[in-house]
């Protein structure tokens, strides 16, 4: 799930554009890197956080009045700096591209670009394939007079070309700024905008809060199918109107987007609340009375804020984060993360000592966090640890852009909730209902649907069962640690503790 930004103005705008990057840094830390236009491209980029990547010397060549930067949580080909993004190509004009997402039939793409298109990128990057496909659909208009409608028109056959989930924003070079979903807007993209003395400065980010740090103005969700075209006037040109995406991926709202992000009207951190007060018939119907709220920093914060209100239980911060440390699950081999959860948090002693602990987060994906963490309050002397989850079981792989697509690296694919229980050494699992979860983030006005696929197994883009196989090939194929990828082949078959 990665992070991208484009910035379009009548100044330089690299020093915007890593405040924007910085404030996506939960979306990505395998990668980052930015490409500016003046009278030609500027590119850097590499392995990393934003912080590690640019220093003063990188930032000082960046120069122009139009940037796209990224932040890779790598989902497709390997983890290594060649598959930084942004991408450029030279021609037509000149491109450079970023995107979140993950393309899903890349084989099919890749064979059109070569066979049709004689094309061949140079990396397993699904990004190549996406500019690739919309660099030969551009070529083919007339390029003396190149018009937004031609724009538009080699973006939809690009959507039509290329399945699966990708935002994307792309620099023309010359003409302008452009921005496009794929057709259900799987992932986020919005559009705001700065005004300025030498007039306004538009900017695409994945999520609203860079526009927070950055004063800008909330303009727009970039909607399913939608294409935004910014061209050197500031003019802004639209391809389809705005329409609530029906398959908006709902992952993002239970761990992946920042809580002080709205997107398509949804506040995140309020959504979170929600989800965590819909837990409360849950704990009650088990019979369990917790002497006390907990949660899992950070993403478990606000669920668990939300199930303390309505059960009537203090809650308290009982496992302390090292603030040093990053996001765990986005870390992409099981020894990193078990490295980082390792470093990450410890309980409060005092605060656990001979207390029911209700322990809530956000997701169990691999187990790796639960484990560590319902150990660690043992230890600390809790007497009893429920562990509660404010999504559901997650049993089917995500093909769109979240690293989880071998359903062997699925605890709850895998095993029943009662022996996840007893695998993470817990009193008590709770999961969230999938129909809980699918009435709060049921279709109304203004909000648009979601997608389940990940805790139902139905993937909004029609029959994938092959790309579903191609997919888990690639992932597999480029493991560095294909050992402990497999949560059945970590975990022995869970028993009574
Ligand atoms: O079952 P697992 O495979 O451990 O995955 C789930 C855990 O990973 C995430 O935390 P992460 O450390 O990535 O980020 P956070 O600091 O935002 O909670 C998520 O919030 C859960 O805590
Ligand atoms: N998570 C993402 O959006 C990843 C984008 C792209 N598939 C990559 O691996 O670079
Ligand atoms: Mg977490």
């Amino acid at each position: 799930m990665c992070g991208i930004v484009g910035f379009h103005g009548p100044e330089d705008v690299v020093q915007d554009m890593i405040i924007g990057l910085t404030a996506l840094q939960h979306r990505g830390q395998d990668a980052a890197g930015i490409a500016t236009f003046d009278d030609s491209f500027h590119l850097h980029k590499g392995q990393g956080l934003v912080n590690d990547v640019f220093k003063p010397k990188h930032v000082k060549k960046l120069t122009g009045h139009t940037g796209i930067g990224h932040v890779r949580y790598t989902t497709q080909g390997a983890n290594d700096s060649d598959l930084a993004q942004p991408f450029l190509t030279s021609y037509p004009f000149g491109l450079a591209m970023v995107h979140n997402g993950n393309v899903i039939n890349f084989r099919d793409v890749a064979k059109r670009l070569h066979e049709h298109y004689h094309v061949l990128p140079k990396t397993t990057n699904d990004l190549e394939l996406i500019m690739y496909t919309f660099a030969s659909e551009l070529r083919v208009k007339d390029l003396d007079r190149l018009s937004v409608v031609d724009i538009f028109d080699a973006v939809e056959t690009t959507q039509e070309l290329v399945k699966g989930a990708y935002a994307t924003i792309t620099m023309i070079a010359g003409h302008g700024l452009l921005a496009f979903n794929d057709p259900l807007a799987i992932r986020p993209l919005v559009l705001g905008r700065r005004d300025t003395e030498n007039g306004p400065v538009y900017a695409f980010v994945s999520e609203s809060t860079c526009f927070d740090y950055l004063d800008f103005e909330f303009v727009e969700n970039v909607g399913p199918g939608q294409a935004v075209f910014i061209d050197n006037n500031f003019q802004v040109h639209y391809k389809n109107t705005y329409a609530p995406p029906k398959n908006f991926c709902v992952f993002e709202q239970i761990y992946f987007a920042r809580e002080d992000s709205i997107i398509h009207g949804r506040l995140v951190a309020r959504e979170r609340v929600r989800l965590g007060k819909l837990l409360a018939r849950k704990v009650s119907n088990a019979g369990l009375q917790p002497d006390m709220v907990i949660d899992v920093p950070s993403s478990g914060y606000f669920a668990a804020s939300g199930l303390a209100e309505a059960i009537g239980v203090p809650y308290r911060r009982a496992l302390v984060k090292n603030n040093h440390m990053g996001r765990s699950f986005i870390v992409s081999t099981q020894k990193g993360r078990e490295d980082v959860v390792k470093k990450k948090l410890n309980p409060i002693r005092e605060f656990v000592e001979g207390k029911k602990v209700a322990v809530v987060d956000d997701s169990i994906v691999r187990g790796t966090t639960s484990r560590r963490i319902v150990r660690l309050l043992r230890e600390a002397g809790a007497a009893e640890v429920y562990f509660i989850s404010s999504a559901p079981p997650i049993v089917s792989p995500c093909i769109y852009g979240i690293d989880m697509a071998m359903s062997t690296e699925l605890i709850a694919a895998n095993y029943t909730e009662d022996e996840i229980c007893r695998y993470i050494e817990a009193d008590k699992v709770i999961y969230q209902d999938l129909a809980d979860l699918e009435e709060l983030f049921a279709e109304e006005k203004g909000h648009g649907g979601s997608c389940f696929a990940c805790f139902s197994g139905k993937y909004p883009t029609g029959d994938v069962s092959r790309y579903l196989r191609h997919i888990q090939e690639e992932r597999e194929s480029h493991r560095s640690d294909k050992k402990g990828q497999s949560v059945s082949a970590k975990a022995p078959a869970p028993t009574e503790h």
